[in-house]
């Protein structure tokens, strides 16, 4: 257990379900602090929409240098229907604060327990077991190059260098080796200049420096069907920023909601940025639906990558788990309970966790 200390978090709230799955990661944070003796202390800042409505720009410099000088950054999520054709969108902010952060890895894990392959709209047999983590390049490709418009004529520019290429592989490749020892690189190599370039470097840093890891190359067209056909082969998945959005999407199914899924983005240095992978979801913000078991696993990646406290992190998945485990979820998977019940219920299981574990109890869920 790491020694007691004080943590300032920078939270992003945004746009839609943001702020209201955001408050309960702030609930566990909290929660978890208090057993382990920890301080976090959470200062607010704009971004996307909430940041053009108030200022005009979805990315204040006040937001960019809070979150540079901050411990780790917790983010909702951006955009929504209000913005759409405005001067400004929502998600330059998004975009602006993973480049000014440095932010080229993005780690998107999910496992499906049986629990959650009972709830999954794929086949049990399928999906029970599923352990995979997406690493997606996350500052370089179609999203930042160049982009051109004329009435009848648009252009986005998808560039990469090697060296953009090479930091994420070895990212992937070292998680690769504490784990089942395998990376799938998913590119569309038969078509695209850059996947060429994404496949000699992946193929080159795996042997000058990964032997031992076991590399595949798979075309994103195909890999999006093997994913839901048989995506308990898959280990380590690393592609570039596109791929990694829309493949992250469908993977999420294979768990049963989209609202699941956590994100930790990580540079060279420096604080991390955490997110669930969903985005604002309109059609049910403000209604105390959303699932905020994403944004509260985020919290999670924030306290094991960005804050080095694993038992802390440890704690929370164990909660989620149970509360899972017991039926205690959101309508997006079946249940009953709205965005604060179903933190309170993770917050509740953190608690009897910590108590059966200081008086040495065998806990039983559902
Ligand atoms: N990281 C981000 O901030 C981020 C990510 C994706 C999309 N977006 C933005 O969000 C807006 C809406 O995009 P979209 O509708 O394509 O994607 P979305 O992820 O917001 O929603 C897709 C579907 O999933 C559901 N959903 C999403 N999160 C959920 C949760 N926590 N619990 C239960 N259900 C959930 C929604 O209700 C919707 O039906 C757009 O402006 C988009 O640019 C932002
Ligand atoms: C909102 C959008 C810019 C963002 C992305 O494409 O990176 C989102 O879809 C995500 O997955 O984080
Ligand atoms: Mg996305």
């Amino acid at each position: 257990m790491t020694a007691p200390q004080t943590f300032n978090i920078v939270v992003l709230p945004g746009d839609g379900v943001g702020p209201e799955v955001i408050a309960a990661a702030q609930g566990v944070l909290n929660t978890v602090g208090d057993f382990y003796g920890h301080r976090f202390t959470f200062e607010e800042h704009l971004i996307g929409g909430a940041a053009i409505d108030a200022t005009g720009d979805p990315l204040p410099p006040e937001t960019t240098a809070a979150c540079l000088a901050s411990h780790g950054v917790l983010l909702g999520a951006v955009g929504g229907p209000k913005w759409d054709g405005g001067p400004r969108r929502p998600e330059e902010g998004l975009l602006g604060i993973r480049k000014a952060m440095g932010l080229f890895a993005n780690l998107r894990p999910l496992q499906v327990s049986p629990v959650l392959a009972h709830r999954s709209p794929l086949k049990k047999e399928i999906v029970e077991g599923v352990d995979l983590i997406v690493f997606r390049e996350l500052t370089g490709g179609v999203y930042f190059g160049e982009k051109t418009r004329t009435a009848d004529r648009a252009t986005d520019l998808c560039e990469y260098t090697v060296g953009e290429i090479e930091r994420v592989t070895r990212a992937a490749f070292r998680t690769a080796l504490n784990r089942r020892g395998k990376v799938t690189s998913v590119d569309k190599a038969n078509v695209m200049e850059t996947s060429r370039l994404w496949r000699e470097v992946v193929t080159r840093i795996h042997a000058e420096e990964f032997p031992q890891v076991q590399l595949e190359h798979a075309l994103v067209d195909s890999m999006a069907m093997h994913l839901i056909r048989r995506p308990r082969d898959y280990d380590v998945i690393l592609t570039e920023n596109m791929f990694g959005d829309i493949l992250s999407d469908e993977i999420s199914v294979l768990g049963g909601s989209i609202g699941l899924l956590p994100s930790a983005s990580l540079g060279s240095s420096g604080p991390g940025l955490f997110e669930p992978i969903h985005g604002s979801a309109p059609d049910i913000a403000g209604q105390d639906l959303a699932n905020p078991v994403g944004a509260i696993l985020s919290a999670a990646l924030m306290l094991r990558h960005g804050l080095g406290l694993e038992d802390e992190a440890s704690s929370i998945e164990a909660a989620v788990a149970a509360v899972l485990a017991a039926g205690a979820v959101t309508a997006d998977l079946g249940g009953a309970l709205g965005t604060r019940a179903a933190g309170a219920a993770i917050i509740d299981a953190i608690r009897a966790i910590h108590w059966a574990a200081a008086h040495r109890v065998q806990m039983h869920w559902g």
